[in-house]
């Protein structure tokens, strides 16, 4: 949903408003702490039962922004509400059953020495929930893993099972919202898109609203309504994922598609390239922070700030986009 939308009035079921944060870093034994903001001023609204992509090279800030979401780290500013309550100030026992997370390698959230059983059924027995067995069961079942691995250890599986098994886990508490941090990035190419259909059953059987963070593109077409894109920390574009994949209107997000997706003279999308300089994380300037590496480039775009504005089916930042 575009910010704004409003779901028909409704409130979303994840709203995240004006969020910042900012990393403080120290340079050296003896020098100043440096300043890197990491998310900046970053509103997004994901209405119930929608996946929202969230895309951007490394570093720009979506793991940041999906911890704020989850409640695991506090925003210097602004406010997390799902669905309709604030994330802060939420009991633990009452977050868990909300929002779950899965994350990028499955290796690290899965202890190596204990059993599937035992990983899949902690969440349930430590929050209470009976029938800890058959519920591991169902949730095995519900990922497409049979139910003989409830005895195996996470060192007998293959990737794409072991994230099957995070992905179990995470859903054992039945939480309304799946916040998926690179859940695919460490996988094979055929098991990525085993995951990702995997994802989609779920989205669908379960009514689950996600959040897919991915530096990918093409990884989030499949899966996502929306997409927002991020550039060092603020949010450039967001767009009903097709109206992204058609038209994108910022120049960042356009040389993001030209990388992913294969050329087609058909679409009508002139390839962009990013220019050579990297990302500057501490950059100050007042403008665009894209600036430096666009090819689009003019000085107004460093001088003055850039807000999101409606370009055609996507909300931009940029003034030069048409
Ligand atoms: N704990 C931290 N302390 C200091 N700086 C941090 C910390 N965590 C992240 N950063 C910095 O904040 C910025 C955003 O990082 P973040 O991990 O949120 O981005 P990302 O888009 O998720 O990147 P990646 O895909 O590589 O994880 C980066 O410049 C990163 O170096």
């Amino acid at each position: 949903m575009l910010q704004g939308s409003g779901g028909g009035g409704m409130s979303p079921m994840i709203r995240m408003t004006n969020i910042q944060k900012t990393y403080r870093l120290r340079r050296g034994m003896f020098a100043s702490t440096e300043e890197l903001m990491a998310v900046n001023d970053l509103s997004l609204e994901v209405a119930e039962g929608e996946t929202l992509g969230l895309v951007g090279e490394s570093g720009c800030g979506k793991s940041t922004a999906v911890s704020i979401m989850l409640g695991l780290l506090q925003p210097d500013h602004g406010e997390v509400e799902i669905a309709g309550q604030k994330i802060d100030t939420m009991p633990v026992a009452d977050r868990v059953r909300l929002i779950q997370p899965v994350f990028q390698n499955p290796n690290a959230s899965l202890n190596p020495v204990k059993r599937i059983q035992t990983l899949v059924g902690q969440p349930l027995r430590l929050h209470g929930g009976a029938n800890v067995d058959a519920e591991v069961k169902r949730m095995l079942d519900l990922v497409g893993l049979p139910s003989r691995l409830a005895d195996a250890y996470p060192g007998e599986l293959s990737g794409g099972q072991r994230q099957r098994v995070a992905i179990a886990r995470a859903l054992i508490l039945g939480p309304r919202v799946l916040i998926c941090d690179e859940p695919t990035s460490a996988l094979d190419v055929s098991v990525q898109a085993q995951i990702i259909n995997l994802l989609l059953s779920l989205k669908k059987e379960l009514g689950l609203t996600m959040v897919f963070v991915s530096h990918n593109l093409a990884v989030v077409e499949h899966l996502a309504d929306h997409v927002a894109v991020m550039y060092l920390g603020q949010k450039i574009e967001e767009a009903a994922t097709d109206a992204l994949f058609a038209d994108a209107g910022h120049p960042y997000t356009r040389a993001l598609l030209a990388a992913t997706l294969p050329p087609d003279p058909q679409a009508g999308l002139p390839e962009q390239k990013l220019g050579a300089a990297a990302a500057d994380p501490f950059a100050t300037h007042q403008g665009c922070f894209f600036a430096p590496r666009c090819p689009n480039m003019r000085q107004s775009c460093v001088e003055d700030p850039q807000k999101l504005r409606k370009l055609r089916e996507t909300m931009v930042r940029c003034e030069r986009a048409v």
